[in-house]
């Protein structure tokens, strides 16, 4: 008799924990036996409905919710999850789990476990504007990027070079626009990354936009970004590169090459520092400085009515152009020297240096692609010859460009792979920049959209191979 009344008071401590945890739960529980009578509802369940407890209790499943989660459980002998319905006898949505409850194997009953569709929904919204938060910012966080260089990365100890550096270490410390000219390949970019690098926004972003690169349509997006809904596609909003920008520096490479209407927002931008998303009506501040870069000839693109005036003065408070190499051959042996121990390092090489006659070659010649096309030109040579001293020699067998007699005795190749090696050639004199592929179809007489189809088509070409 102890022992049964023992039993008896656990299983009473048993029911009242578990009748506790039954009345605080957020989700509705009803418990039905075999025959469908429905034995109790919880608190959540009355919350819900609004079905008192005691109206409840008592009646059928089958009559009071003959399509619900519950009543298909005992009908079936099977789970039902994720189930729609409204409950019977009231107006509430809810998503249902139902399951049956089997002891010693027979089905002694059914259990459903469900929620307001309307308490899922607020979780679904929320998760879904968590999401977006997260997305944008990993968005932003992989678009973030700092300047790379700085001062001691140009060198050169030409009188034409320390004067633009010392320019440009002065506008490092203001907060003015610099506008850069020069040739391309002459370091423009290198200048944007050290004045960012020197000025007192070193530790935010310094984001740079080819504005040649981008597509016309695309451009404004890309700058200002975009509201959710802008147009067909945009699902979701999109920071762009001013906003990234904000607290840094935006270097606006080839700028020469933007469009009239975008050059009108940007002299909008760059007079009131504030702008809307494309398709978005909240008007966004930033704190941007802005580093603008181009070979064109912008006061001739003005002249044809390419280049607004307004934009040009409002770009150049500090403009200076950097002088190709061709003026400073002084800068050639400390480029080089520089070169050779990058190179040995990337190639694993041993070169130390170069005979007399091959630097005078490097003088004499007039370098139209500037730094970059030098970069060209003594990789490949190292890449070919293994040497520790480069002479006159290996430039002239290695780089076309040197070969004063271009009507060498060729080999008959194919026409297309000729046409290859001409694009190749014409690349590696020019440069991998737009103006640079400008130059090349210029000189090969092909237009420049043409000159993009053949190199893609190469690219296609090797990566099938
Ligand atoms: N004074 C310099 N010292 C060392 N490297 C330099 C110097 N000037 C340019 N370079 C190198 O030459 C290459 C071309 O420079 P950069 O891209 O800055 O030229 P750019 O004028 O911006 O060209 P583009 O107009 O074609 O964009 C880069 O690899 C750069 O590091």
């Amino acid at each position: 008799m102890l022992k049964d009344h023992e039993k008896l008071v656990q299983a009473r401590q048993v029911q009242s924990e578990l009748g506790a945890i039954l009345d605080s739960v957020q989700e509705a529980i009803e418990v039905a036996d075999r025959n469908g009578v429905i034995k109790y509802v919880n608190p959540a369940f009355t919350r819900i409905t609004g079905i008192p407890e005691e109206e409840r209790i008592g009646q059928n499943i089958f009559d009071a919710s003959p399509d619900g989660a519950l009543a298909t459980a005992l009908r079936t002998g099977r789970s039902v999850t994720g189930f729609r319905t409204t409950v019977g006898g009231s107006s509430a949505e809810v998503i249902s789990n139902a399951a049956p409850i089997m002891i010693d194997g027979r089905l002694e009953g059914v259990v459903v476990v469900f929620q307001h569709f309307t308490d899922i929904m607020k979780l679904m919204d929320e998760l879904r504007q968590r999401t977006s938060i997260i997305e944008n910012l990993s968005d932003k966080f992989g678009q973030v990027t700092t300047s790379k260089y700085s001062f001691v990365d140009i060198l050169g100890t030409s009188a034409e070079l320390r004067r633009c550096i010392q320019l440009a270490e002065r506008a490092a410390r203001s907060n003015s626009t610099v506008l850069l000219l020069g040739e391309s390949g002459t370091g423009k970019e290198l200048f944007a990354h050290a004045i960012h690098h020197t000025s007192p926004r070193r530790e935010k972003p310094f984001i740079k936009v080819n504005c040649a690169a981008i597509p016309e349509t695309l451009l404004e997006s890309e700058f200002f970004g975009y509201a959710k809904g802008a147009f067909t596609g945009a699902v979701k909003s999109k920071i762009g590169k001013f906003e990234l920008a904000h607290g840094g520096t935006i270097f606006l490479d080839e700028i020469g090459d933007m469009n009239l209407s975008l050059q009108g927002k940007l002299l909008r931008v760059l007079q009131e520092m504030e702008f809307e998303r494309v398709g978005g009506n909240q008007t966004i501040h930033v704190d941007v400085r802005v580093i603008a870069a181009t070979n064109r000839n912008l006061r001739e693109l003005i002249r044809l009515g390419k280049f607004r005036e307004d934009l040009y003065y409002r770009l150049n408070v500090v403009e200076f152009t950097i002088p190709p190499l061709r003026m400073r051959k002084d800068d050639l042996p400390v480029l080089v020297n520089n070169l050779l121990i990058k190179l040995n390092r990337k190639l694993g090489k041993k070169v130390k240096g170069l005979t007399r006659d091959a630097e005078e070659i490097l003088l004499g010649y007039d370098w139209p692609g500037n730094i970059r096309e030098l970069e060209n030109v003594i990789e490949r040579v190292m890449v070919t010859v293994d040497e520790d001293i480069l002479t006159k020699e290996h430039l002239m067998q290695h780089v076309s460009q040197f070969n004063a007699t271009p009507e060498r005795d060729i080999d008959l190749i194919p026409i297309d792979q000729m046409e290859q090696l001409l694009i190749k050639k014409a690349m590696a004199k020019f440069g991998n920049s737009v103006e640079g592929k400008r130059r090349a179809a210029q000189v090969l007489n092909i237009s420049l959209a043409t000159l993009y189809n053949k190199l893609k088509k190469f690219r296609t070409e090797l990566d099938n191979r």
